[in-house]
């Protein structure tokens, strides 16, 4: 019998059906969280000026949340944005980041955000020309943290490689013979050489360089920073496999000791300049999203040259993003 013709690949989603839907979701997600987090706005004040409740942009947040038109167009007037640029079904190239960028710059300063004003990645160095990468174990900063780097041609520098590099002993020693507060006056010391000696470069922190004050407020001087995230049960697949320290926490108490980092060290990363989830993503797929992200936070006149140099260089480096963590 002949093969009825078809011209649908199976694999491919169609408009509508579940698949589709989802990820149609979690794109319009992802641009309530990216547009949130370039304002520096706490997802409590977003609900405030919104109306909408914590949880509920939490869920929206992660593409489980599928909100009213009504609900949308009031997250979106929250955040400066008109309600298509959250809707759109464009490709989030023509859409998502700089369309926030050129509504951000309408805005006066008291329209934007409580917190803090919108910053630009700075090819040129200084004082913005390095990029850090915060969040918690597992979210995949050591390995977008590299690719990053390769795509965009700077060094990736790894904090705690530099630690232990400072220290002559693994970060698991010092932690353990010396604790954590020594760890972290050696991670801020280690950050300032960084910050002071090299202008352009992508940093991949620890994920606890967010609980001491002094040393955030040193990142957030001297770099542009980015938040890479996933869901806790996502986080905690991938950093099973790490080694084990005693500020991770181990065996059973594992997965209770990163949801209460989570909790803990969640308003603290959403600081940072901007944000990707990559629950549910490839590491290719991220990677599209971070250089996105610095292609968006550029400055303008830098930024068409930059596109076509960055994305010249990722498909030349695309065999070989894997990396040491
Ligand atoms: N979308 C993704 N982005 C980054 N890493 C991912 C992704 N999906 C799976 N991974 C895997 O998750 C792990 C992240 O580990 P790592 O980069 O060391 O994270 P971190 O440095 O934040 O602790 C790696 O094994 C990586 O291959
Ligand atoms: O919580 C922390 O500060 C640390 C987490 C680990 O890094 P990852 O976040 O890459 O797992 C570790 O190597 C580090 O330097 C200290
Ligand atoms: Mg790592």
């Amino acid at each position: 019998m002949r093969k009825q013709e078809n011209n649908l690949q199976p694999s491919e989603p169609r408009r509508g059906d579940a698949r589709e839907n989802e990820a149609y979701l979690r794109l319009v997600g992802e641009r309530v969280r990216n547009l949130r987090a370039q304002l520096g706005m706490a997802r409590k004040a977003l609900s405030q000026a919104s109306g909408v409740s914590e949880r509920y942009l939490a869920e929206l947040e992660r593409g489980t949340g599928n909100a009213s038109l009504l609900v949308l167009r009031n997250i979106a007037s929250a955040l400066g944005a008109r309600i298509e640029d959250l809707a759109s079904e464009q490709d989030d190239q023509a859409v998502d980041t700089s369309l926030g960028f050129d509504q951000l710059e309408q805005l006066s300063p008291s329209d934007a955000s409580p917190q803090k004003p919108v910053r630009r990645w700075n090819t040129n160095g200084t004082p913005l020309g390095r990029i850090a990468l915060v969040g918690l174990r597992g979210a995949g900063k050591t390995t977008l943290g590299h690719a990053l780097a390769k795509a965009i041609g700077v060094p990736c520098i790894a904090l705690d490689r530099e630690i232990e590099r400072a220290s002559g002993m693994e970060v698991a020693d010092v932690l353990a013979v010396h604790g954590e507060a020594v760890y972290r006056r050696l991670e801020r010391n280690c950050l300032a050489t960084v910050v002071e000696t090299v202008p352009r470069a992508v940093i991949k922190t620890g994920g606890g360089i967010v609980l001491e004050p002094e040393t955030m407020d040193l990142m957030f001087s001297g770099c542009f920073v980015i938040w890479i995230t996933a869901s806790s049960n996502e986080l905690f697949a991938r950093a099973r496999g790490s080694a084990a320290l005693p500020i991770n926490g181990s065996g059973r108490h594992a997965k209770a000791v990163l949801e209460a980092a989570l909790a803990e060290r969640e308003p603290l990363y959403a600081r940072a300049d901007a944000v990707i989830d990559t629950t549910g993503k490839s590491v290719d797929e991220a990677l599209n999203e971070l250089l996105r992200i610095v292609q968006a936070a550029q400055p303008r006149e830098n930024a068409t040259q930059a596109r076509s140099t960055t994305l010249d260089r990722l498909k030349e480096d695309r065999r070989d993003i894997e990396c040491a963590s």
